[in-house]
């Protein structure tokens, strides 16, 4: 990897207001590995965009306009860039100035030195995106919900937004922007930011195009840049609230997602002001890689959430927990991305609670405890026990390298021997206080141990070695104090998952009214050791082949490799050329490859087929399986 001139993190955060210090003063130990930025000289404070989405070429071309806090010596600005095609760079007034685009690193992209004048405020970089730029997904109208017009959409996290817009891309490096973006006049843009103008607007000498206006004031980290481009359509949801989608999906996404506007109230309660005006979610088409993503204002989902009974709303009390941990304060390198998932995946299991009552969130405890049991042990016995820490150290590694449910899972466990420790009550008030001391900030681990020692522990050294914090945070494994969940609610589950491979026929399984959680659990408790007769009839009395959940059919289709289930696998075909969330098509493709003869030589027939369908983060993901 080309040499990463290291940003120091303490120049990248703001001006600390006071009774932030600490973080500034511990931060600036850390370094992000992921950017070639040295914003202690030059960093972006404000992008401004003005792009034409071309569908024919599949680019974005145009400019972007950055303002630039320098210190007084600077002679230089570094912008972190990926398979950019840069046109020219010019000052404020046109003027054009010097720079060079360094070496190509596989994994960062490449440097954009700007030679500055003394003083300058302000550069503008005319650029397009190329074929090679990741964080964009161009898709035929074949490949969206409706079939009618083509569509465009963004992934920002980890570090693609330098493959879409050049500029500081680090979490620390926070950011505010302005955008106009112009369209084909069919077509509806959307970003992560304010809509100025919702209906679009002429442009001059341009009858065939529209053009649509953004602002964000609030300072974000890079990857929370997003934006969208297709036939979307609008159903408001509450006030403050409201769905997005293409025009056959918005009414199914609406009814989906009635509680949200209670979501938001839910969330406020706990841990104080929704900082960032409106709340609204945008279903993407299949493709997109992710079950959702938090980008401010307008989170992106899938739609394989859309099950037609609110029963996998939880990813958008995930996505909007977000609008505090991991948007309002941010993880300010890669290596503490568990501060924006950990705190997360806590802060959503209390928001189902108030919402839907405590047997749901502790079934879905209970079933987050089990993906974590999991993950820890495939990377065990895979000798990678440093992917079991909270904080890793990514240097030298994509950031993709390090995601899994540990972050995720084991963050929201640390938190939650926290929360018994010192009393609900208490650790809501430290949370509320802690989104408040850093909002809109970025936060590293040791700063986050720092503040909780001064907020919450007070100097109790018992306190924190009987919650053992270091050792939860940069040790592998599960802590000894882990708190296991137990979910009565599960046990008659569990009772007749005994029954059923015991020999009694599912049939006369009790199994009315199941919720999904339940059918989850009643499938992570298969064996893998069962008759074809047996899956035959617990598939007949079922029909999980046929399931639109896509949680269930998941777990099910996982079931029907392991057991080389044929009348399952036109479904699992069906599943993986019909979405690409990566979630449920890289662990898919691996078991295949697990089955040596048949199930390779689907995967590979498969794959061949679905691959260009695939969003760069799902291929990147497969690549690495399919072989
Ligand atoms: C320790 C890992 C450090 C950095 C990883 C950061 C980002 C990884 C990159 O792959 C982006 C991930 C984005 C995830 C978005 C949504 C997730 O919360 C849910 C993903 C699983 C799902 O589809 O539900
Ligand atoms: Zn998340």
């Amino acid at each position: 990897m080309a040499l990463a001139m290291l940003c120091a993190v303490a120049a990248c955060s703001p001006k600390p207001d006071e009774g932030s210090a600490a973080p500034l003063a511990i931060a600036a130990k850390a370094v992000d590995h992921h950017s070639y930025a040295k914003p202690l000289e030059a960093r972006v404070r404000h992008v401004d965009l003005d792009l034409t989405a071309d569908f024919d070429r599949k680019v974005l071309s145009g400019t972007a306009a950055l303002s630039l806090e320098t210190e007084p010596d600077a002679r230089q600005v570094i912008l972190d860039t990926k398979a950019l095609n840069i046109l020219g760079v010019t000052d404020a007034a046109g003027a054009p100035l010097k720079y060079a685009l360094g070496k190509a690193d596989p994994i960062l992209g490449a440097p954009l030195t700007i030679e500055l004048p003394q003083g300058a405020q302000k550069i503008i970089v005319r650029y397009e995106t190329t074929a090679k730029t990741e964080a964009l997904q161009w898709l035929a109208p074949s490949q969206t919900a409706g079939k009618q017009q083509p569509f465009l959409f963004s992934q920002g996290q980890a570090i693609l937004t330098r493959s879409w817009l050049p500029t500081q891309d680090s979490p620390a490096i926070r950011q505010t922007y302005s955008a106009r973006i112009v369209t084909p006049r069919a077509l509806k843009a959307v970003m992560s930011a304010d809509m100025l103008t919702p209906d679009g607007e002429d442009v001059i000498d341009a009858p065939g195009k529209k053009a649509y206006r953004f602002k964000m004031d609030e300072a974000i980290p890079p990857y929370l840049i997003a934006i969208a481009v297709g036939e979307i359509d609008f159903r408001p949801l509450g006030k403050r609230t409201g769905v997005y989608a293409e025009k056959v999906t918005v009414e199914a996404a609406a009814d989906e997602f009635v509680d949200v506007e209670k979501m938001v109230g839910a969330a406020e309660k706990l841990y104080g002001p929704y900082r960032w005006g409106r709340y609204d979610i945008l279903v993407l088409p299949p493709s997109f890689p992710y079950g959702g993503m938090e980008n401010p204002r307008l989170t992106f989902a899938t739609p394989t959430i859309l099950a037609g009974d609110r029963s996998l709303v939880s990813l958008v009390a995930h996505e909007l927990a977000h609008s505090w941990s991991g948007n309002l304060v941010t993880n300010a390198t890669w290596n503490d991305f568990w501060l924006n998932e950990g705190f997360t995946v806590y802060f959503e299991n209390r928001i189902m609670e108030e919402l839907y009552g405590k047997d749901r969130a502790g079934m879905l405890r209970t079933l987050g405890y089990k993906d974590l049991q999991d993950t820890v042990k495939g990377y065990m016995d895979d000798k990678h026990p440093e992917l079991t820490a909270l904080y890793i150290d990514l240097k030298g590694k994509h950031p993709d390298d390090g995601f899994s449910e540990i972050p995720y899972e084991k963050g929201a466990s640390f938190l939650r021997v926290i929360e018994e420790a010192v009393g609900r009550r208490r650790f809501d008030a430290y949370l509320k206080g802690y989104f408040n001391r850093y909002a809109f900030q970025s936060m590293t681990s040791e700063a986050f141990i720092e503040d909780l020692r001064e907020n919450l522990l007070k100097g109790d050294k018992a306190l924190e070695d009987k919650i053992n914090v270091r050792a939860w945070i940069y040790d592998p494994g599960l802590p000894a104090n882990i708190i296991v969940p137990k979910s009565d609610a599960f046990d008659k589950v569990d009772a007749q998952v005994a029954a059923f491979i015991s020999g009694t026929a599912p049939a006369e399984l009790q199994t009315a009214n199941w919720t999904t959680q339940e059918w989850q659990r009643f499938l992570n408790q298969m064996p893998e050791t069962l008759t074809v007769a047996q899956m035959a009839s617990v598939d007949d009395a079922f029909k999980f082949s046929e399931s639109h959940n896509s949680e269930i059919l998941f777990l099910w289709l996982k079931l029907a490799i392991a057991h080389h289930y044929e009348p399952a696998m036109p479904a699992l075909e069906t599943f993986l050329t019909s979405q690409g969330r990566r979630k449920f098509i890289t662990p898919l493709y691996r078991d295949l490859m697990d089955q040596s003869g048949w199930g390779q030589a689907m995967a590979r027939r498969v794959y061949a087929d679905a691959r260009a369908g695939y969003h760069e983060v799902t291929r990147a993901s497969v690549d690495k399986v399919v072989n």
